[in-house]
């Protein structure tokens, strides 16, 4: 059983959270208010990615909560996609209440997640951002992104970085995060386990399979 070396879990400390969304849809102002504490009052396009940390402390473990906010834009984002998507701990989709488009490009993100193989254990949020802009004509739409990330097995959130309360972004940021940790936990309960194992019925095993009975 060589293999086991793939259950091993890396000991790492960090969380790579991938943001994801059309241009404009508030990516950089939803990253920098859950790492600042601010909503910015200017943001630039994002070029390739921007990282923002935040320290948070979760069952004694000081974890790095690390965010990647990728560029929305096509022109921006291709030379670093691969990147992107290596060891990746949880996804992040936004789109933009007052931006129809954003919420039909939303597939498109998640299949280009399945593209770079994001395996379905990968926790995922969707946010609708900008809900102080609201008004009657989306409603419709909020319902199909509710529905959607029903099916997708994703959190739904409601939310405006601009004039939304920082508990609220904390919780969604934070959700993953614990999220996170209670998978490596059990991934390491597992090895533990498997560890523990005695070599010798796996030697026993082999024997029997080659035994030659004729
Ligand atoms: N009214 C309102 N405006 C917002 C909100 N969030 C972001 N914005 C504005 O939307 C614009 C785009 O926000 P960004 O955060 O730069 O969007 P982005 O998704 O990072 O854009 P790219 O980097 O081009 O992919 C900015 O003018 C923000 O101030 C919000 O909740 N409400």
């Amino acid at each position: 059983m060589d293999s086991c070396e793939f259950w091993i879990p890396v000991v790492c400390r960090t969380c790579k959270i991938i943001v994801l969304g059309d241009a404009g849809v508030g990516k950089t102002s939803l990253t920098q208010l859950y790492c600042t504490g601010h909503f910015p009052e200017k943001t630039d396009s994002t070029i390739g990615v921007d990282f923002r940390e935040r320290v948070l402390h979760v069952g004694g473990e000081k974890i790095k909560v690390q965010l990647w906010d990728t560029a929305g834009q096509e022109r921006f984002r291709k030379c670093m996609v691969q990147h992107y998507y290596r060891n990746v701990h949880a996804v992040v989709f936004v789109y933009d209440v007052t931006n129809v488009a954003s919420f039909r490009s939303l597939p498109l993100w998640m299949e280009e997640c399945q593209q770079h193989l994001l395996g379905p254990d990968v926790p995922r949020v969707l946010v609708a951002n900008k809900a102080d802009l609201v008004t009657l004509n989306v409603a419709s739409t909020i319902e199909q992104a509710r529905h959607l990330a029903e099916v997708h097995s994703m959190p739904f959130y409601l939310y405006s970085a601009k004039s939304g309360n920082r508990e609220q972004v904390d919780a969604i940021f934070s959700k993953l995060v614990l999220q996170i940790t209670r998978q490596r936990r059990k991934k390491t309960e597992v090895v533990r386990s498997f560890k523990l194992t005695p070599k010798v019925n796996v030697e026993e095993e082999k024997k029997e399979k080659w035994t030659c009975n004729c």
